[in-house]
């Protein structure tokens, strides 16, 4: 159960005119609050600039909100961040691997800083290998690897120690629809585990595939806060896209 409260997110930034310094603020995320259930997919749609990431990196814990919380199974982030992070996977276009080893390094590697037995290590590794299609290529050095092919080792990475919360930021972008949809597989199986799973999403088609609920973040603001069905209900125009353009131009 992820339990956002009221968070918010300035970032200030300076920068030098000649010989003055400007100082500029972005309020990137205001007041926002949701709740995202285990056994269902929240989705968080927004467009470009929305503020979905930001939203995302601070209930992992990556960076501090300005106010407001993120309470994780019943942790306050605010308060003992690190219990929480180890109950976290995160996957973000900028999840880190290291280009000089391979799949099988990387995850043996992630293996021992999770501090996992190695035989169940082992075991989750070669699971997940086979469900993302990674064994062709598991010996190929992580710098050598098309965008796709690393997308899958970081989402293996980011489930090598099966934690109860999933918060993938926009995890098909830039994939082929096969390997997306392999991806969309284990999203699904996750849900069927009773994992919380949170995705981000500028893409209303990969949010209907996927969400049970479902909010929509605009210009850092929360525009829509409930079920999928509920928005589907309410819907005006002729398709799901049309629907999310008008609440977001409306807004
Ligand atoms: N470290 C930072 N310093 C300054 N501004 C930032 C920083 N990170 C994000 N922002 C700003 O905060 C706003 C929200 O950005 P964010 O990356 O959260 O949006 P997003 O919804 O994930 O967008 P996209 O779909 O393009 O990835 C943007 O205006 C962005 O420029």
């Amino acid at each position: 159960m992820i339990q956002v409260q009221n968070l918010t997110k300035s970032f200030t930034s300076k920068i030098k005119k000649g010989m003055k310094t400007e100082t500029t603020t972005v309020n990137a995320v205001n007041d926002v609050s949701f709740e995202c259930k285990p056994g269902r997919i929240f989705s968080l749609l927004g467009p470009n600039g929305a503020g979905k990431t930001t939203t995302l990196r601070m209930i992992a814990g990556i960076i501090n909100p300005t106010s407001g919380t993120a309470v994780v199974d019943g942790v306050d982030l605010g308060k003992s961040g690190d219990a929480v992070k180890s109950r976290i996977g995160f996957l973000t276009g900028s999840t880190g691997l290291y280009e000089r080893l391979n799949a099988d390094e990387t995850l043996d590697f992630f293996g021992k800083v999770y501090k996992l037995e190695s035989g169940a290590a082992q075991e989750r590794k070669e699971y997940l290998f086979e469900k993302l299609g990674i064994n062709e290529f598991r010996k190929k050095r992580i710098g050598q690897m098309s965008t796709g092919m690393k997308q899958k080792v970081s989402i293996a990475r980011t489930l090598l120690h099966d934690p109860e919360v999933l918060i993938f930021d926009e995890p098909t972008s830039g994939l082929d629809v096969i390997t997306a949809d392999s991806i969309i597989d284990l999203i699904r199986e996750s849900k069927q585990n009773n994992k919380t799973v949170i995705f981000s999403s500028h893409i209303m088609s990969e949010v209907d595939l996927l969400c049970d609920d479902l909010a929509i973040i605009d210009k850092g603001s929360i525009i829509f806060n409930d079920s999928f069905d509920t928005f589907k209900k309410e819907m005006k125009a002729d398709t799901l896209t049309q629907e999310f353009i008008n609440r977001v131009k409306n807004s």
